[in-house]
């Protein structure tokens, strides 16, 4: 097959994906998202040839927009737009997962500072300001104190681009010292970790440390049933430990699995290629 990969700047992640295909003597056609012209009639000649698509751009607004593109152009692409947008946008991916019945931390959506306020208040502190796009843990606050909310959120409504008037406010959880990732193929569990920190911010990319785990059955349902809430895909669903259960803080569209690769005996990228292989015979046998 002929997989086109989109992207803007080729990471670990994608080297390991590229090499896997390449070994298995799969063609790879880069195409470097910043170059090309996106007509809303035609493709960008780059897409000639190409079976399936795999979007890796690392930058959220990019990938909202070419998975759009791609999918007008008729090509199969991973992750399907909806998705991209549902997960890209950490309201949409909390409405989407309590629709679903999904345990996933306590959440409101204000429009002033004002409103914001009275929800902080009433979630306590600690409480948590997310921006509603954004990843690796930036712009997140822990907010202990009503002097520290209103400095912030004062800040957000001045200073901010206009997503960070969406304010984003959710329960604290108490979890043990880490969360967890698991990377799934539309629902099915490819390999999970712990990432562990000091900071109450546990991601891989601010230095957390990262083991992998078990995968119990409880995590493999909750994992399904968060990915069919987004619309599956190649997807890492992230969860925190609560005591005797779990809750879903998010699901991720472009998921970075290095990390995961390096601590799991799992082989990521060969599985994920599997899955790839899987989904274009599906398209043969189909059309
Ligand atoms: N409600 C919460 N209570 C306690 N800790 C939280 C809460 N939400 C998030 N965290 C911690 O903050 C980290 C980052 O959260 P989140 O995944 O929402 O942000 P992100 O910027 O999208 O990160 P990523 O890009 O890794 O998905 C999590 O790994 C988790 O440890």
């Amino acid at each position: 097959m002929n997989v086109g990969v989109l992207y803007s700047r080729i990471r670990r992640d994608e080297k390991l994906l590229l090499s896997e295909l390449r070994d298995r003597g799969h063609e790879v056609t880069k195409i470097d998202v910043r170059k090309e012209r996106f007509g809303v009639h035609e493709p960008p000649q780059a897409f000639d040839g190409v079976d399936i698509v795999v979007d890796r751009c690392l930058a959220t607004s990019r990938s909202r927009y070419v998975t759009r593109f791609v999918d007008a152009y008729d090509l199969p692409v991973v992750n399907d737009p909806e998705t991209a947008a549902i997960c890209a946008d950490k309201a949409r991916n909390s409405l989407v997962l309590a629709e679903a019945g999904i345990p996933t931390p306590a959440t409101e959506v204000t429009f002033t500072k004002e409103s914001a306020m009275e929800s902080i208040e009433e979630f306590g502190y600690p409480c948590v300001l997310k921006p509603v796009i954004g990843s690796w843990g930036r712009l997140m606050a822990k907010i202990d104190s009503r002097d520290a909310a209103e400095a912030i959120l004062e800040h957000k409504e001045t200073l901010g681009h206009y997503e960070h008037k969406v304010f984003y406010i959710q329960e604290f959880v108490e979890k043990p010292g880490r969360d967890i990732r698991v990377v799934a193929t539309d629902g099915e569990p490819v390999a999970a970790m712990a990432r562990s920190s000091d900071h109450w911010l546990t991601n891989a990319a601010r230095g957390a440390e990262t083991e992998a785990i078990e995968i119990t059955d409880e995590m493999a349902d909750l994992v399904e049933r968060a990915s069919e809430a987004v619309g599956g895909g190649l997807l890492g669903v992230d969860l925190m430990e609560t005591g005797d259960s779990y809750t879903v803080h998010e699901v991720n569209h472009t998921v970075e699995f290095k990390a995961l690769n390096e601590v799991s005996d799992v082989d990521v990228p060969a599985t994920v290629v599997d899955w790839l292989e899987s989904r274009v015979r599906g398209v043969e046998v189909t059309a």
